[in-house]
């Protein structure tokens, strides 16, 4: 049995004061949560965040990494420095990311291999264009994306995954994919995973959807067969909002 992950990926939102402060909102209305909840601040919220989620049952996650330990990349962040302050998840691959800084899924692979090493749990991104669902491209490119961003894991690493099917077209636009059409691609994707690693290992991998995911249509997203859970965007950033979307489980 799956455990449900509800993840809030704050996106560049909130400075570390105003981390803590939604922080101590959201964990009151969380307390009794029966899914996983993680909060994913900025980086420089992270270890305010950290001291603030003390005793409560809601996880810290980072938005991104960079695969090597250490060295010259000015601007970036690695696994052990995330490991130190007591991050346990990581993004990894936003469609913003790949986007706006040219992130690859052959770098996707590198930073999910590194996060392993680094016993950090990664959330990966997968997820088409508008232009790509439109011309018939969803399926292979999902699977393209599943299929690099997973080689050369081991099996055991590959049940910790956990895949977030985001379509770009959905993200900040308030139009989100149909709870059929979300659960369809989640099919493939946990297909994809079967025919890499095995259907027991599939059957592990938690598969949340993301995009324009709100205290509204939550319920109907989560009471899909495969989603288990959701990476939310705008609507986290509400503590009340996103207490509602925990709820639905
Ligand atoms: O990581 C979260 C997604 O990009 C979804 O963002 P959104 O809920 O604001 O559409």
């Amino acid at each position: 049995m799956r455990k449900p992950i509800i993840a809030g990926n704050w996106k560049m939102n909130e400075t570390p004061s105003q981390a803590v402060a939604l922080i101590n909102e959201i964990k009151p209305l969380v307390a009794d949560a029966k899914c996983e909840v993680v909060v994913c601040p900025p980086f420089v919220c992270l270890p305010a965040a950290k001291d603030a989620l003390k005793g409560s049952n809601i996880k810290l996650g980072a938005q991104n990494m960079h695969w090597e330990e250490k060295g010259a990349y000015t601007g970036e962040i690695s696994a052990p420095m995330l490991k130190e302050i007591g991050v346990e998840y990581v993004i990894i691959g936003h469609s913003e990311r790949r986007q706006y800084f040219a992130e690859t899924d052959q770098t996707v692979n590198n930073k999910v291999l590194a996060a392993f090493t680094h016993d950090l749990t990664p959330i990966v991104c997968v997820g088409e264009t508008l232009e790509q669902r439109e011309a018939g491209q969803t399926e292979t490119l999902v699977r393209n994306q599943i299929k690099e961003a997973l080689e050369g894991l081991v099996t055991d690493a590959v049940r910790q995954v956990v895949i977030a099917y985001e379509p770009i077209w959905a993200i900040g636009t308030g139009r989100n994919a149909s709870p059929e059409d979300a659960n369809d691609v989640i099919k493939i994707i946990r297909d994809t995973v079967a025919g890499m690693f095995g259907q027991d290992v599939a059957e592990a991998v938690r598969i949340q959807y993301g995009g324009s995911v709100n205290a509204k249509n939550a319920a109907d997203l989560l009471a899909m067969s495969d989603i288990d859970g959701a990476l939310v965007g705008g609507a986290s950033l509400k503590a009340e909002d996103f207490a509602i979307i925990v709820k639905a489980y």
